[in-house]
């Protein structure tokens, strides 16, 4: 992917993020008027819900092989997943970081290379 992309990739996902902020209850999220302050009205278990439901649909969409549905699908995961992200006070920035970290390592390396729990 070009660095351009990557830009409004991090882009597109931090305006959302910001968006869905202001959805919260404590910043005034009106449930009558917003699919995301209606969900986090909920608590977690609303949006917890919906990525599994997501998740599931995505499944189903690859097994079918439908392009189309792959990537509604999955901006309706993203979506999800950053209601969560929200939710807990983190950030897209946080995922991106977190990734960054793992660049570069095979995750065979890194399975092995984990303490037994
Ligand atoms: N990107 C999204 C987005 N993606 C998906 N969705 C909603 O997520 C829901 C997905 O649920 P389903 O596909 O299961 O549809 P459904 O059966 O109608 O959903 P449920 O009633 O079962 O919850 C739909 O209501 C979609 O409209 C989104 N809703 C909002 N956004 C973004 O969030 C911003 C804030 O939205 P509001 O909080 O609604 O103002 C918007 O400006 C958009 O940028």
């Amino acid at each position: 992917m070009s660095t351009e992309s990557n830009i409004e990739l991090s882009a597109v996902l931090g305006r959302l993020a910001d968006v869905l902020q202001t959805r919260l209850p404590a910043n005034g999220g009106d449930p009558a008027t917003s699919y995301a302050a209606k969900l986090f009205a909920k608590g977690p278990d609303g949006f917890l819900k919906k990525i599994g439901e997501e998740a599931t649909e995505l499944v189903m969409a690859s097994k079918d092989g439908q392009n189309d549905r792959i990537i509604a699908e999955t901006a309706d995961l993203w979506f999800h997943c950053l209601l969560a992200l929200t939710y807990y006070g983190l950030r897209p920035e946080d995922v991106f970081a977190e990734l960054a970290r793992r660049e570069g390592l095979s995750g065979l390396v890194e399975k092995a290379n984990r303490k037994p729990s």
